[in-house]
């Protein structure tokens, strides 16, 4: 099967910093695949480097057989990849309603989508009229997936989902990701190690911006060694 995102041995500049020096992933469709590695390690800018945020300066990234390293970050969003970014750029003053009007990149989009979006989401519905300032932690994070999802989208990238919530929303997050991938491809950044492996069939390990290893999730959980070398913990 082709993978529907290739990344091909990219190297990332911001400024005068080389951030990225060699990374190479593929994300096979309809699974959720975990970007794990220390802190600093470029998981996020290898996020960033596919939406094209902070573009690579050499390298390949492909979606659906398409070169997309050289469009314009909302190109590469029109193409159907969602990015939910670390700290959720959720807006004070606006509603839940509202921030997923915002989110729709074709009139109607909310309407077409809303079904599977609250489907995965109930407490959403539940919400609506909340202000975004009103919103637990974890009903925030679940509000920037939930925006991600607003237009048709093919593949979602998640940064940190479990970043600050409590064990219990963890679980329901970990259940509504699980479940979002029968729709979307799902590239995920996690530190929650435990997270990240309970729900991704594939990983790959970032460390000094660089793949140092991949493989399946099964295989990884198999040894402690080398989660221990790269996370720290097994
Ligand atoms: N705007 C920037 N200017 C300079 N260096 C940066 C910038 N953004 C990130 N970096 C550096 O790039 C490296 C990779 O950062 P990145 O955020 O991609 O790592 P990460 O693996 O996602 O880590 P974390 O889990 O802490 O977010 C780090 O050393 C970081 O300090």
């Amino acid at each position: 099967m082709t993978p529907i995102l290739e990344v091909e041995q990219i190297q990332t500049f911001i400024g005068q910093y080389h951030i990225l020096h060699d990374v190479s992933l593929q994300a096979e469709q309809g699974s959720i695949t975990a970007l794990l590695g220390r802190n600093g390690a470029g998981k996020t800018t290898t996020l960033k480097s596919i939406m094209g945020l902070t573009p690579p300066q050499t390298g390949v990234i492909r979606f659906a057989g398409q070169r997309i390293n050289g469009l314009r970050t909302f190109k590469i969003a029109q193409l159907g990849i969602g990015y939910v970014p670390e700290h959720r750029a959720i807006f004070r003053d606006l509603t839940v309603t509202e921030h997923l009007i915002l989110a729709e990149r074709k009139r109607g989009d909310l309407r077409r989508r809303g079904d599977l979006i609250f489907s995965l989401f109930p407490d959403l519905q539940r919400l609506e009229r909340l202000l975004g300032s009103q919103l637990s932690g974890g009903q925030q994070q679940m509000l920037a997936i939930a925006r991600a999802l607003v237009p048709e989208t093919q593949l979602l990238l998640i940064d940190e989902p479990s970043e600050g919530l409590a064990p219990v929303i963890i679980e329901q997050m970990m259940r509504a990701i699980t479940a979002l991938s029968e729709h979307t491809t799902v590239v995920l950044v996690e530190q929650n190690f435990r997270m990240a492996s309970a729900i991704s069939q594939a990983y790959y390990m970032l460390d000094d911006g660089r793949t140092v290893d991949h493989g399946t999730m099964t295989a990884l959980r198999g040894n402690p060694q080398l989660i221990q070398r790269y996370l720290g913990a097994a």
